[in-house]
């Protein structure tokens, strides 16, 4: 495995439940990710994963259970001070601006870091240092040449591309990606495994995905979620033959592919 196993776990989950009135979506969860890891979580539409994630994002409050940052207690801890702990995150549904360049994208997510959201635009294109981090951000990623364009222009990958640059430009030291490759084109998908492959491995990476290709590749380990509870947990090839997995995913295609 990816990651140190000395000191407290990046990221670690006891005993987590979340009701929502007689519905249990996440049951009595309980897993840690050792810091540099790379885990996946997959399981069945409707299984827990997005309420999982909101929770420990803290869009959602548990009704059970302790989420540990580092050893540090953030279960408690309201969204954007888990952002300024190290918690960052894409969602399913795009929270990109699609009249905004992909710069000012970049550098409202890179505005999120300090206190002074409400400067005003012409004062952010003034800002030498978070215009710097948004040109290394978009390099990186090869988004270099999107910088100027609206984000309504750019094709689905490069809008997928764009969430997880808006997730790291809050410096995450976790970073919680739902379903980065959905949706995508074979080429496109290619893009982000080769993206997700050269993340810094200091950073953590949590990532809900269906695409099993995409988890052999990116992931090292693999938690089975099904009815909210998590049902197998181990290195993906072998959660991938479980027979309990299979049969979770019996008829679908998901988890041969
Ligand atoms: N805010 C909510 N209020 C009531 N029920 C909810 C709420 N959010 C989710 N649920 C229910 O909780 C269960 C788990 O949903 P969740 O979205 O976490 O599953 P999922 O594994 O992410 O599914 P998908 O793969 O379809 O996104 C589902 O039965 C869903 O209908």
């Amino acid at each position: 495995m990816i990651g140190s196993q000395d000191g407290p776990p990046a990221l670690e989950v006891q005993n987590l439940s979340c009701r929502f009135g007689a519905l249990v979506a996440v049951h009595d969860v309980s897993l840690a990710v050792p810091p540099g890891g790379r885990f996946g979580i997959i399981g069945p539409n409707g299984a827990g994963k997005t309420t999982f994630f909101n929770l420990l994002s803290g869009e959602l409050r548990p009704s059970g259970g302790r989420i540990r940052l580092f050893g540090e207690d953030v279960t408690r801890l309201s969204p954007p001070r888990r952002v300024a702990k190290g918690i960052g995150r894409t969602f399913q549904i795009t929270r990109i601006f699609p009249d905004l360049t992909v710069r000012e994208n970049l550098t409202l997510a890179l505005l999120g870091l300090s206190r002074s959201k409400l400067q005003p635009l012409r004062r952010w294109r003034a800002d030498r240092v978070r215009q710097q981090r948004a040109e290394e951000l978009a390099g990186s990623f090869g988004l270099a040449h999107r910088l100027e364009d609206p984000a309504r222009v750019l094709s689905h990958g490069e809008l997928r591309e764009l969430e997880v640059l808006l997730a790291l430009a809050t410096e995450p030291r976790v970073l919680l990606l739902d379903e980065p490759a959905a949706g995508l084109s074979p080429a496109e998908r290619q893009d982000i495994r080769r993206l997700l492959q050269d993340l810094p491995t200091s950073l953590t990476l949590v990532m809900i995905e269906h695409d099993m290709e995409v988890l052999r590749e990116v992931v090292d380990r693999v938690a089975v979620l099904h009815y909210g509870e998590l049902v197998v947990e181990g290195p993906t090839a072998e959660v991938q033959q479980h027979p309990a997995v299979r049969e979770i995913y019996l008829g679908s295609a998901e988890v041969g592919r």
